[in-house]
């Protein structure tokens, strides 16, 4: 059941940054609950000033937050119902609004210590007392004006140093996995994108060819699904560590730009989308008719919009020392984007008149969706069904008072707005489906990690095993040369030398040959001659052999590694392979699903007319009793009913042409008031014109007729009416008669007369040449 959400509106103020303070600027608004009024000494100001025309009001909104406030008091205060609720199904967006500069980016995405400027200010404060003395002395967020600097030092908002902010989107990524797990029963699919508008273009921040320039995608509209973007890359995520290496991916590729007023600005919209799917297999399924399982599904839109800015801002930028070095393009293009920038937020702000509008006004309101790619991505947002945040971020400074009482009537307006807040939540047959795809990824992914742990320690094994060995027959080799040395120098008598000598050599030469092969060094420092020199005896052949096996072994141990690495890679790629099928079939079982509830509403509506219908019979029947009458009966009855319709039928076309007919014979302008003849004959007419048709087909018939014949006054001896009557047709007669063989008597019974019957219009009572000699 679907219920009626107001749109979400909360106000944030960002601290002031290094320039703000260095200029002398000051926060001229004061916050009290969910309220923010200007500080009355500013509202003079204002009003001498005629920056303000009237007395100046207060804004309320569903929260309003102070500079001091972090994003995680802001996250907890507003954005986490609306991620909790996409876990039952429930479409959320929480998007920030505002000028430039203001704390959009700095809100959604968080930043790091590096990058914000006003933790830099704080870092200087916190690190050199003096100068934080001094700053502070100075800074207008401090005090509430210059005037009132050493007599009411106000508590300075300060942001913890040396901790990173982290950003709604990475506090609701948290919160949603960490939320994920407390439900068991429940299977979660999650896939996000993230796509950016920039200069009315819509890019995929996640495509392959982001990095360049990126294609343009366009967006396209479906009866069911609303606009979507079409080609929009949509990504599996499996772990927090991925979706948010997917964002750092995202932002690298979006477009920021050094203005005036931010030296980071954001040049583009950007939306982040998450999609929560949600499978639960019911127990007893077997006894639920409507299906074995429970699946919801929801949208979680995040939405940093690139704030609205002044041009004159960019121009005057130019001017400064800083940018006068660099080319007149890039301020085109920052001007260019500008346009675009304002003319979309100008369309969304029309949208979301309209839309506060439409409650008040009774008739249908157009909203104009159409102007813009913003507004399109955000229809359903905004009037549709998503449990939506705004988040209007604002400049607490006296110099940007209008741009931020711009925000404040946007956000003003935008919370009295109405969406009609349902959960996706729909039942089907297809969880078994799931459960095993599932069932075969969990079980793949422990073989893997097994396999990995096990592989590894194998490894680890075999390296330590390989050096063991290297060292031994190092070692042996080293106490191979010693002895043999000690060997010549006290020769061992009775063994004859050259032979002994030529063996070993051999032996370890190919020892040597085989170890180079292998990229042995140490092997390669033995020297040609030393080796030449050795002798063979038997503990060196029997060293040589255990050397030898040990070779074997450490062949065999690197072949076992080489195998493990294939298995491990084999196990990789089936994985990913069946990450493909399960996105598949993920998809499958949604049209499925979404076929499936087509027809279950078609079957419904044809059933209940079926009984509709039957029910109608079934009383008709028992009124009439005719369930008491047998078949013969019934066919009777039936024949009589189009007997009588026939009937009725004949009745209707008579007194039509009786109508006709007395018309004609009553005008006395035309026909004469005593018949000329009186004729009478047999009449073979032809059902065959116009009216006739309804009567029965083509068809012939014959008739006794007696007529009269009426000379026409106005077109004298050539044009006669003519009327015949019988006891079942009454017609006019028009148009041709023809006469056979029945010469100049006209008083003689006429037996047999070819009459064609119609009704035609033009000429009226014409009758042909030959016919006139016996009128
Ligand atoms: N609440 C805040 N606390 C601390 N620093 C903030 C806050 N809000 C904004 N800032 C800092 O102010 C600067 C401008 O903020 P940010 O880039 O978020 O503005 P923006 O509204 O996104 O601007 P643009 O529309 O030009 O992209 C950044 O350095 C940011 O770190």
């Amino acid at each position: 059941m679907s219920r009626s959400e107001n749109i979400h509106v909360s106000l944030r103020f960002r601290p002031l940054n290094t320039r703000e303070i260095d200029d002398y600027e000051s926060s001229i608004w004061n916050i009290s609950k969910n309220s923010v009024s200007i500080k009355p000494e500013y509202a003079q100001i204002l009003l001498e000033s005629k920056r303000l025309t009237r007395p100046p009001k207060g804004y309320t909104y569903n929260h309003c937050f102070a500079p001091r406030d972090s994003n995680q008091f802001v996250y907890d205060a507003i954005g986490k119902r609306v991620v909790l609720a996409s876990l039952e199904g429930y479409n959320g967006t929480i998007f920030a609004y505002g000028q430039t500069g203001s704390g959009k980016t700095f809100t959604m995405m968080g930043a790091d210590e590096d990058e914000n400027e006003v933790n830099e200010e704080r870092k200087i404060l916190n690190a050199t007392p003096s100068l934080k003395k001094d700053r502070r002395s100075v800074s207008p967020l401090f005090r509430p004006s210059s005037s009132f600097q050493k007599t009411t030092p106000a508590p300075p908002a300060i942001i913890p140093v040396g901790i990173k902010d982290k950003g709604i989107i990475s506090l609701a990524l948290d919160d949603l996995f960490a939320n994920i797990k407390k439900f068991p029963e429940k299977t979660y699919f999650l896939t996000c994108s993230y796509l950016e508008i920039y200069n009315e273009q819509v890019f995929d921040l996640l495509s392959e060819s982001a990095q360049f320039k990126g294609d343009i995608l366009s967006i396209n509209e479906d009866p069911t699904k609303g606009f979507y973007v079409k080609g929009l890359s949509e990504h599996v995520i499996n772990s927090i560590e991925e979706v948010k290496s997917f964002l750092e991916k995202g932002e690298s590729n979006r477009k920021y730009a050094a203005t005036a007023m931010n030296h980071h600005s954001s040049r583009s919209h950007t939306i982040f989308r998450l999609n929560v799917t949600s499978v639960t297999v019911l127990e007893n399924f077997e006894n639920d008719e409507n299906g074995n399982s429970i699946t919801t599904e929801s949208v979680l839109n995040f939405v940093d919009l690139a704030g609205s800015e002044r041009v004159s801002n960019l121009q005057q930028d130019v001017s400064s020392d800083n940018l006068k070095k660099k080319a007149k393009n890039s301020l085109d293009t920052l001007v260019t984007e500008g346009k675009h920038i304002n003319t979309s937020l100008f369309y969304l702000c029309q949208v979301i008149h309209r839309l506060s509008e439409k409650d008040t006004i009774k008739s249908e309101t157009h909203i104009p969706y159409r102007n813009s790619n913003l507004t399109k991505i955000l229809r359903s947002s905004l009037g549709g069904n998503s449990l939506t945040c705004i988040i209007c971020t604002a400049t607490p400074t006296l110099s940007q008072f209008e741009m931020t009482l711009s925000t404040l009537r946007f956000g003003g307006i935008a919370k009295t707005i109405t969406n009609k807040v349902e959960a996706n939540v729909t039942s089907n047959k297809n969880a078994e489906l799931l459960q095993a795809y599932q069932h075969d990824i969990e079980q793949l992914k422990k073989d893997l990690e097994i396999a990995q742990q096990g592989g590894k320690a194998k490894i680890d094994e075999a390296i330590q095993a390989k050096k063991q060995l290297e060292e031994r027959i190092s070692k042996l080799i080293q106490m191979l040369l010693n002895q043999s040395r000690n060997n010549i120098q006290k020769p061992v008598s009775g063994i004859s030398q050259p032979s002994s000598r030529d063996l070993w050599c051999k032996q370890v030469g190919e020892l040597i040959i085989d170890f180079r092969l292998e990229n042995h060094d140490y092997l390669n420092k033995i020297n040609e001659s030393e080796t030449n020199q050795l002798r063979f005896d038997d503990k060196g052949s029997m060293a040589m052999e255990r050397m030898k096996s040990m070779h074997i072994e450490l062949k065999n141990k690197d072949t076992q590694i080489q195998e493990l690495k294939d298995c491990k890679q084999a196990l990789i790629d089936s994985k990913a392979n069946l990450k493909n099928d399960l996105k598949k079939a993920l998809t499958l079982c949604k049209e499925l699903s979404d076929k499936k509830q087509a027809y279950k509403v078609k079957c419904k509506k044809l059933h209940k007319h079926n009984k509709n219908l039957e029910q109608r019979l079934n009383l008709i029947e028992k009124q009439i009793g005719l369930e008491k009458l047998s078949s013969e009966q019934l066919q009777q009855l039936e024949a009589f009913f189009f007997h009588s319709l026939d009937a009725v039928k004949n009745a209707r076309f008579r007194k039509k042409y009786e109508n006709k007919l007395s018309l004609i014979t009553h005008q006395e302008s035309t026909i004469a008031e005593s018949p000329v003849h009186r004729v009478n004959g047999r009449l073979f007419c032809h059902f065959g014109g116009e009216d006739l048709t309804s009567s029965g087909s083509d068809s012939e018939s014959s008739l006794e007729f007696e007529t009269s014949f009426y000379k026409n006054k106005k077109f004298g001896e050539r044009s006669f009416a003519a009327s015949f009557n019988s006891q079942d047709i009454s017609a006019l007669m028009l148009g041709s008669l023809i006469e056979n063989d029945y010469e100049d008597s006209p008083k003689k019974d006429l037996s047999k007369v070819d009459v064609n019957v119609g009704l035609r219009k033009e000429p009226l009572l014409e009758i042909p040449q030959n016919s006139e000699k016996w009128l």
